[in-house]
């Protein structure tokens, strides 16, 4: 007799692309940072975050000017802490002056609602940095998401196609592996999750042009994750 795994009690998001649409990440939020960049790295020489991300710059590409290695970086959409540090700071500024506020995927502030009442511990795990990803559910179009979130992790826990980096996530929350369904839209990032033994869910964003691989269950929606994994339905709020 075969028996039904229980529902995950962990709920690990990625956000461009699951979340968050990937035109609201390449057509707003990278073009402001890619404007706003060296103004701040002039004007934010002090500020120790931008200190650190200059000096990690200089180490990747020595003795090339580091706002032409970010810029290269930015380019190659490339996932590296510096520039996502100094993205994070600039959008800060976008937001406070609010210029930037984030539009979620309709069915995700129900749904994260929803979990959350029913006490789901709920997480991030993206490439963005953790300040921005505090950023972006604390300015969206339905207000501060941020209570609803139990951890914002980011490249310090390793990039995210490594299956090293959601080790290192279970080991620094605590948590067990099969208690975790990690969700995103890139095959390569889920694979890497289920060799580390989480359970995985790719999203498929019809909005996105998201193509669906074949060896992770398919879900177009929270509300479709919460159908797969036996979660809380965020349709039947109260
Ligand atoms: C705080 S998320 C901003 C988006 C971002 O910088 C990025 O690189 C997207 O990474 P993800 O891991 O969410 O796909
Ligand atoms: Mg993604």
């Amino acid at each position: 007799m075969s028996t039904q795994p229980s529902s995950p009690s962990v709920v690990l998001l990625d956000i461009e692309g699951t979340t968050l649409p990937v035109a609201f990440v390449h057509k707003v939020l990278f073009p402001y940072a890619r404007r706003t960049l060296p103004d701040l790295i002039r004007t934010q020489a002090d500020n120790p975050v931008v200190a650190q991300a200059l000096e990690e710059t200089r180490a990747a590409a020595p003795g090339r000017d580091p706002m032409e290695q970010l810029t290269a970086w930015m380019d190659a959409d490339a996932k590296v802490a510096p520039l996502k540090a100094l993205q994070g700071l600039a959008w800060a500024e976008g937001y406070a002056s609010g210029e930037l506020v984030a539009t979620l995927f309709a069915d995700v502030p129900a749904a994260l609602r929803t979990w959350k009442n029913a006490g789901l511990t709920l997480a991030v795990y993206s490439s963005g940095s953790a300040p921005a990803q505090r950023l972006i559910y604390g300015h969206t179009t339905d207000g501060d998401l941020t209570p609803l979130f139990d951890a914002f992790l980011d490249l310090e826990m390793g990039g995210k196609k490594e299956n090293a980096s959601y080790r290192a996530i279970l080991t620094h929350e605590g948590w067990q592996a099969a208690d975790v369904l990690f969700v995103s839209d890139v095959v390569a990032e889920l694979d890497a999750a289920r060799e580390a033994g989480l359970r995985t869910c790719q999203m498929v964003r019809p909005e996105d042009g998201t193509v669906a691989g074949d060896h992770h269950p398919v879900a177009h929606s929270l509300d479709d994750v919460a159908r797969l994994f036996h979660l809380p339905d965020p349709a039947a709020r109260t």
